[in-house]
């Protein structure tokens, strides 16, 4: 067991919307390099949880830290900037611009960090490359098959080479081929550069994928959240 500290922490995480609690009280911790998947029912948390951990909400108590950064107390635009430099996302759906190509999509993360476009393209041909997508390059999302998309979206997710890998339901809208080849992609590309990887999913296969799984109910973990 290793003995180095999580690089997410989060002790008595509460958050609500209006009159909703969505997280209740959540301590949970996460290794650097492993891959955890977040189960359980539907409206449990789970994607509150996950956009706590990677600062996209503030908690509206309790602590959230990345590595020695204290998250949960920095504003909005310092969360912005550490999850545009640390982070990488992919989602169900709907997170690819749709007027831009699939090269200029993975590019564009690069580009809002600053990078000159000769790089962020040929990095993003790089990685569209080791998706199997080089001969997609050019075409817009809604020219691609689901699959095809989701793998533009988990090369956009690395190119900035982030330290964790957040995904939500990432193979929610495809068929079961389609998604075990989109898991096994993406664990297999981000475990190739040490990241990070959380995962919310229902689906058993994909969790079983992960390193190990906490289940959200009721806004808090059942189950062991904490590493020893
Ligand atoms: N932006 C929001 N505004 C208002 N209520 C929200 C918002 N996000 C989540 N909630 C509420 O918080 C609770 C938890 O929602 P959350 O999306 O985290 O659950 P989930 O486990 O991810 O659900 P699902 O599996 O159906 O996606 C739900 O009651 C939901 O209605």
């Amino acid at each position: 067991m290793s003995s180095a500290p999580p690089i997410l922490r989060l002790r008595g995480v509460r958050k609500r919307f209006g009159l909703d609690t969505a997280l209740d009280g959540v301590d949970l911790d996460v290794r650097a390099g492993e891959v955890l998947a977040i189960m359980g029912p539907s409206g449990s948390g789970k994607s509150t949880l996950l956009h706590v951990l990677a600062g996209v909400y503030a908690p509206d108590e309790g602590s959230a830290h990345y590595l020695d950064t204290l998250v949960s107390e920095l504003g909005e635009a310092d969360r912005a900037r550490l999850r545009l430099e640390e982070f990488g996302f992919v989602f169900q759906f709907g997170q690819l611009l749709p007027d831009l190509t699939a090269l200029d999509n993975v590019a564009l993360p690069l580009l809002i960090a600053g990078r000159p476009r000769r790089q962020a393209v040929r990095q993003a041909k790089s990685w569209l490359t080791q998706l199997g997508l080089a001969d997609h390059a050019g075409k817009r999302p809604g020219e691609l098959s689901g699959g095809q998309a989701q793998r533009v979206a988990i090369a956009r997710a690395l190119v900035t080479a982030p330290r964790i890998v957040f995904a939500d339901e990432p193979t929610g809208s495809l068929d079961s081929l389609s998604a075990e080849q989109v898991m096994a992609t993406l664990l297999e590309l981000a475990k190739g550069t040490g990241a990070t990887v959380v995962i919310v999913t229902h689906d058993p296969r994909v969790a079983a994928y992960a390193d190990r799984e906490v289940v959200v109910r009721d806004g808090r973990i059942s189950g062991v959240g904490i590493l020893a």
